[in-house]
């Protein structure tokens, strides 16, 4: 965020000396034979400095990490200036330079520690006084379709920020759920999504909620109008669009041209972050089906991880640690990608949620200065919920040729014990098992005692785990509302942190564009043939193929 390139700072360079002279020396098989204090000293427990208790353990000592590297990917994020630039974030200053914003999905959570004092700030009480009122009138069948009948279904349609954040936490958090209250959400442009979704809808019991910060995003409005033309088609007068269509947005022209009332606009402000806006009146939906009470736990349990994030020297200090040591994979080592692996199955969305929250935000190849930098910034997100991962794709992580760091993710009691809670004895031993085999492998020596002698030696060697697969666990009690917030807002804080130390925007998104320009270009020219100018020969030829062979 200086804008400074990240190779610039003296530690840097170290690092890359360190790496040089002994990652060939970095076995983790010999780290832990070495220190038996291993996982003492590089694992961490956290502990809520306010609100509600939420724990978790933190255990990194599955890293390729000496305690001197970790000091000098501490020093990387000191002289980057990663305290001031958190502290700058917190104080609402533009730190979103492009757009000469600021970044402030932390002030939507703030339960009255810090003083920010950015326009909007002073109205985030208000608004969520606005969702609980209404969460809470729906929830309770106060609120009545136009023909007088209780609302049980809602279907929230945004994409991106408006969609991924309440898809996530309203899996993860299904357990607390109003369970005669069905949600769908509803992205794609495609008109599968929206036509197969209102297959499933009753007129007269269901509650739009039209998601869209800017709301001028076209997948929304489109999949809106649609959704107001079905609802029309039964409902007849406009009038009765106020009892089914609430907006959640930051630009009131554009709803209330739309037909929706200004009275059932849930507002949000510029300086929040479509993909940092869950904890927003995005997070609509989210009150709606586990309850306003469970939300505001969701919000004071990220509100304690920013405060760790804040009061934490950086050594100590969670993000930061997890952020450095994707820092030393990404930038070291040359690791691609990061794998986020939830043992659970309620989080069977965070690796995409956390696609756009860190692709988005750390996708960018040029410094806040406007260089191009020099050196690899965000990773590739991806993952799945295990164990059904380890029946796909854990095979290349284990023995594949690229180097994966992952967080495995799991808690230490389910919501559902059947079976006297053996599924979920099972479900950990996997969690705990994998880690374990990636980080110490199986020699070649073991693989012949185990076979003993007459195989042949490519079954032998077939049969090796390299190992040293570095990984971070991460266990909580729970997965209560306040764990899942501190859990986000942990990942966030990482983001955050990444960027800083990269030099670059984490919080515009300016390469979404080029494809929505050309696709409003090319969306007037798909009439015909003769229409079609100004392309690549290639881009051309499909579209004309297409021509060829629509029926409409
Ligand atoms: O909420 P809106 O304005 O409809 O935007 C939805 C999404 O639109 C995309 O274009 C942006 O890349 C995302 O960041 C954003 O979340």
């Amino acid at each position: 965020m200086s804008g400074l390139p990240a190779s610039e700072y003296p530690s840097w360079k170290r690092l890359q000396q360190i790496y040089s002279s002994e990652h060939s020396r970095l076995i983790l098989r010999d780290l832990f034979a070495q220190d038996p204090a291993r996982f003492s000293k590089f694992s961490k427990e956290y502990t809520s400095p306010s609100g509600p208790d939420v724990t978790f353990l933190l255990d990194y000592s599955k890293n390729l990490i000496t305690g001197p590297i970790v000091d000098a990917l501490l020093a990387l994020a000191r002289e980057a200036q990663v305290e001031t630039f958190r502290d700058k974030m917190f104080a609402g200053e533009h730190i979103n330079t492009s757009e000469d914003r600021a970044v402030l999905h932390v002030a939507l959570r703030n339960f009255g520690d810090f003083k920010i004092s950015e326009e909007g700030t002073d109205q985030v009480a208000g608004v969520l006084e606005h969702m609980k009122s209404f969460s809470n009138a729906v929830r309770s069948g106060e609120w009545k379709g136009y023909t007088g009948k209780t609302i049980d279904t809602i279907v929230n349609i945004g994409i991106g920020g408006s969609d991924l954040g309440p898809v996530m936490v309203t899996e993860a958090l299904k357990a607390y759920s109003k369970r005669d209250l069905t949600a769908h959400f509803v992205s794609n442009i495609d008109g599968t999504h929206i036509s197969e979704t209102l297959r499933l809808c009753n007129p007269e019991t269901t509650l739009f909620i039209i998601a869209s910060k800017t709301f001028t995003t076209q997948e929304t409005i489109t999949n809106a109008e649609s959704a107001r033309d079905w609802f029309l088609a039964s409902a007849g007068d406009k009038v009765h669009v106020a009892k089914h269509f609430v907006a959640l947005s930051t630009n009131t022209a554009a709803v209330t041209s739309f037909g929706i009332d200004k009275e059932n606009m849930f507002q949000f402000w510029d300086w929040v972050g479509g993909r940092y806006s869950l904890w927003s009146a995005i997070g609509l939906s989210i009150a709606l089906v586990i309850g306003y009470d469970n939300f505001e736990e969701l919000l004071k349990g990220a509100h304690g991880m920013d405060q760790h994030f804040v009061k934490t020297p950086l050594q100590d200090n969670l993000p930061v640690l997890m952020a450095i040591l994707g820092i030393w994979y990404n930038d070291f080592y040359g690791a691609q990608t990061h794998a986020l692996l939830p043992y659970d199955q309620y989080l069977h969305k965070f690796a995409d949620y956390f696609q756009q929250g860190d692709m988005e935000s750390n996708g960018k190849s040029v410094t806040k200065g406007g260089q191009r930098v020099n050196y690899q910034t965000g990773p590739i997100i991806w993952g799945a919920a295990g164990t059904n991962g380890q029946h796909s794709f854990y095979q290349l992580v284990h023995q594949g040729t690229k180097l994966i760091p992952a967080d495995f993710i799991a808690p230490a009691t389910t919501h559902n014990p059947i079976a006297n809670s053996k599924h979920h004895r099972i479900l950990l031993s996997n969690f705990f098992a994998q880690p374990e085999a990636l980080a110490f492998g199986k020699t070649e020596e073991e693989v012949r005692k185990e076979l003993g002698p007459g195989q042949t030696e490519a079954l032998y060697k077939s049969k090796v785990f390299e190992g040293n697969k570095p990984s971070n666990s991460l266990m909580f009690p729970k997965l209560t509302p306040a764990t899942l917030g501190a859990l986000i807002a942990l990942y966030e804080h990482k983001i955050f942190v990444q960027g800083v130390i990269w030099g670059i925007n984490s919080f515009d998104q300016m390469g979404v564009e080029l494809g929505k320009v050309l696709a409003k270009k090319i969306l007037a020219q798909l009439g015909k043939p003769g229409d079609v100018q100004g392309h690549d020969s290639s881009t051309t030829g499909v579209i004309h193929y297409y021509q060829k062979h629509r029926q409409e």
